[in-house]
């Protein structure tokens, strides 16, 4: 498992490409036959990738979390990205199909990740925080998460966001989690942008086109970085860190955060105005 310490605001605008990169992007997630993790110290939030591609896999803990078990004080919010496959957790088998949710809570001492062909492998993202309640495990399918659309046409960034986690969605200690589908010819994500100093966030992008990029914003508003990102990778967003993004195409994005609140719209909105 990898460890990613945090970084200051100050060092960030002073990062070159490279440093932006090794401390933000997430690059080597979803392997066949692998499950990997990169722990931040951003709010302790733990963003990982299982793809049974071969053979089920089982969550397994780590030395460095002091833990009998990896659920044993945390929590996990898993979405597939990939083929029909299925999570076991505690002996409850569920089916999930692409962009469906499952939530484990606490105190969970097996789960298996498998898929349903492996000509066509799932591909589960994990995102995990810490938690100190016990909520029960539970399947979102998107049509369960009550989609909004939002944004326009006219403005590029016409897109429809499904809620799972969250205040009003399945019920969790401190994780959010949901996805965004942008429509055909609309590329802007989170525009305008915002921050919330009170929560962490990680976005993972998927189904962005094998030739194509997205161009990921970062940094204070008045501070920004790019960092071009392609299919399956993830970005870390520091809680004072606007996240957005413009595509060469439409993409989809899983967004998920930890922290102070569940509140979905609890955001400090910045002026498009204001971006420096
Ligand atoms: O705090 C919320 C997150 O940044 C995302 O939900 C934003 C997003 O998906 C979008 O506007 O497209
Ligand atoms: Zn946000």
């Amino acid at each position: 498992m990898e460890i990613r310490f945090e970084s200051s605001r100050k060092e960030v605008s002073q990062m070159n490409t490279e440093t932006l990169r090794e401390n933000f992007l997430i690059d080597t997630i979803f392997e066949n036959d692998k499950i990997s993790w990169v722990y931040s110290h951003y709010d302790r939030v733990m963003i990982g990738s299982a793809v049974p591609a071969t053979a089920p896999l089982t969550l397994e803990t780590f030395d460095s979390l002091k833990s009998n078990y990896f659920l044993e004080r945390r929590e996990i919010g898993i979405i597939n990205i990939g083929g029909d496959g299925k999570v076991i957790a505690d002996g409850e088998e569920i089916a999930i199909n692409k962009m469906g949710c499952i939530y484990v809570g606490k105190g969970t001492q097996k789960v298996t990740f498998s898929s349903d062909d492996s000509s066509n492998p799932a591909a589960f993202y994990l995102l995990s925080s810490p938690a100190h309640h016990t909520y029960p495990t539970r399947l979102f399918t998107k049509e369960d998460a009550t989609p909004i659309t939002i944004g326009s046409m006219e403005t590029s960034n016409h897109r429809t966001i499904y809620k799972y986690i969250h205040l009003d969605g399945i019920q969790s200690c401190q994780l959010v989690m949901g996805l965004t589908v942008l429509k055909t010819g609309s590329v802007w994500n989170t525009m305008p942008s915002h921050v919330h100093d009170r929560r962490m966030e990680a976005y993972l992008y998927f189904d962005v086109p094998a030739s194509q990029r997205v161009l990921h914003l970062m940094g204070e508003p008045s501070e920004t970085r790019h960092l071009w990102i392609s299919d399956r990778q993830a970005i870390i967003s520091p809680p004072w860190s606007i996240h957005s993004g413009c595509g060469t195409s439409n993409y989809s994005f899983i967004w998920g955060m930890a922290g102070e609140n569940k509140d979905y719209t609890d955001m400090d909105a910045v002026a498009i105005s204001d971006l420096k």
